[in-house]
């Protein structure tokens, strides 16, 4: 266990958003100023992982539980190696975390990483305006970017945020994913090898894969076809990840389609197939996060409940198939708390995606069925040649 000393005794803070709505609070984590897309989380658990979930880059999220921290942060539960987020909103941080896989407190782990946040806020306040209002810029400050009277001047606060880029047109892949090949041995006898493109990766997908025998190639978001290629794969992966999918390049994924190589893609991954089968995407008005969204896979009328972190969807028609480039299409999942687009599938070839984390981390398990599905496609499918 790991005493917090800090708390009540912190620093002003203030949080002020791109339309001049602002919350005063108590610095939490790191000292200082930082700004970034206003997002709201609500899962009850999890934060670790969401806190190093590099699709949170460039995002200030406001967890909706009101206590977070209770259980410190451990060394087996991060989903990369550092924490991603801009900045970070609670209502009430432990003061006292206590697990017997606790290292040191959240609080502590900030100030370390050097990410600034905000406590004391009225989340539900804060949640309700970006509901109404949709994602929006925001920045926290605090320290000394408070001196000389910032706190009350804040409308010279709200033009720094109106300086700071939004989230639409932001190509981020590359600054959260790795820029060197690795791999992540199968366990046990090896079955299948896959390429998986690292659009900003979690930690916990390629063990879900290498859990089933797959050889995980986790590829840089830069790889060519060729080196996707290059690994002999049976199968290609396309990750989860940061921005604004329209600035994508997708000669790989096109390139793969054409060859008819089994395929899934989570999250980003779901929105760049999206793209290559000429489909749009577009921007959610608040985007779904956290770890409690209904979903209803179509083809068996089952309802999961799941992981999701997204800010953008798929355009593509719920009542009718599609014609694309590579073939038919139909949206194989969707969110039933708002219809929207939760998982493609071809029909003629082995390809499919979701929009939302079949990983689980954290997360509720009910989709790890989809690690499945891409399993049984790479054993039906020949390795020489297209299928279609
Ligand atoms: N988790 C993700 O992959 C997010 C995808 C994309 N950046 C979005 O916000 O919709």
């Amino acid at each position: 266990m790991t005493l917090s000393t800090r708390g009540a005794a912190q620093a002003p803070a203030v949080l002020v958003l791109e339309d001049g709505r602002s919350f005063r609070g108590r610095a939490y984590g790191a000292e200082g100023e930082t700004f970034g897309e206003a997002v709201f989380s609500t899962g009850m658990t999890g934060y670790q992982e969401t806190l190093t979930d590099p699709s949170y880059h460039r995002q200030v999220v406001v967890m909706t539980a009101p206590h977070v921290g209770n259980t410190g942060v451990n060394d087996e539960d991060d989903e990369s190696g550092r924490i991603w987020v801009a900045g970070y909103v609670v209502r009430d941080p432990a003061r006292v975390p206590s697990n017997w896989r606790s290292r040191r407190s959240l609080d502590e782990e900030l100030v370390r990483q050097g990410i600034v946040g905000i406590s004391g806020v009225d989340t539900r306040a804060l949640t309700r305006h970006l509901r109404e209002r949709g994602a929006m810029r925001v920045g926290i400050f605090s320290g000394d970017a408070l001196a000389g009277g910032g706190l009350n001047d804040e409308a010279a606060l709200t033009a720094r945020v109106l300086e700071a880029p939004g989230m639409k047109g932001a190509n981020l892949s590359a600054e959260v994913a790795a820029t060197e090949t690795y791999v992540v041995p199968a366990v046990g006898t090896k079955r299948f090898t896959v390429a998986a493109i690292d659009l900003g990766i979690k930690g916990m997908t390629p063990r879900r894969m290498a859990e089933r025998g797959i050889e995980v190639h986790v590829l840089p978001a830069t790889a060519t076809l060729d080196d996707v290629y290059a690994v002999e794969p049976d199968g290609v992966f396309l990750s989860n990840g940061p921005g604004d999918p329209a600035t994508a390049d997708l000669t790989v994924v096109k390139g793969v389609l054409e060859r008819g190589t089994p395929l899934f893609g989570i999250c980003f991954g779901n929105q760049l197939l999206g793209r290559a089968l000429g489909f749009g995407t577009y921007k959610l008005k608040y985007g779904h996060r956290g770890i409690n969204q209904p979903v209803q896979d179509r083809s068996t009328g089952k309802v999961e409940v799941t992981a999701h972190n997204h800010g953008f969807a798929v355009d593509a028609p719920l009542d009718r198939i599609s014609d694309t480039p590579y073939g038919r299409a139909e949206v194989s999942h969707v969110c039933l708390n708002d219809n929207v687009v939760e998982g493609l599938r071809l029909l003629d070839r082995p390809v499919f995606s979701v929009q939302y984390h079949p990983e689980a981390a954290a997360g509720p398990h009910d989709a790890a069925y989809l690690f499945d599905r891409f399993t049984s496609l790479m054993n039906t499918v020949p390795m020489e040649g297209p299928r279609a």
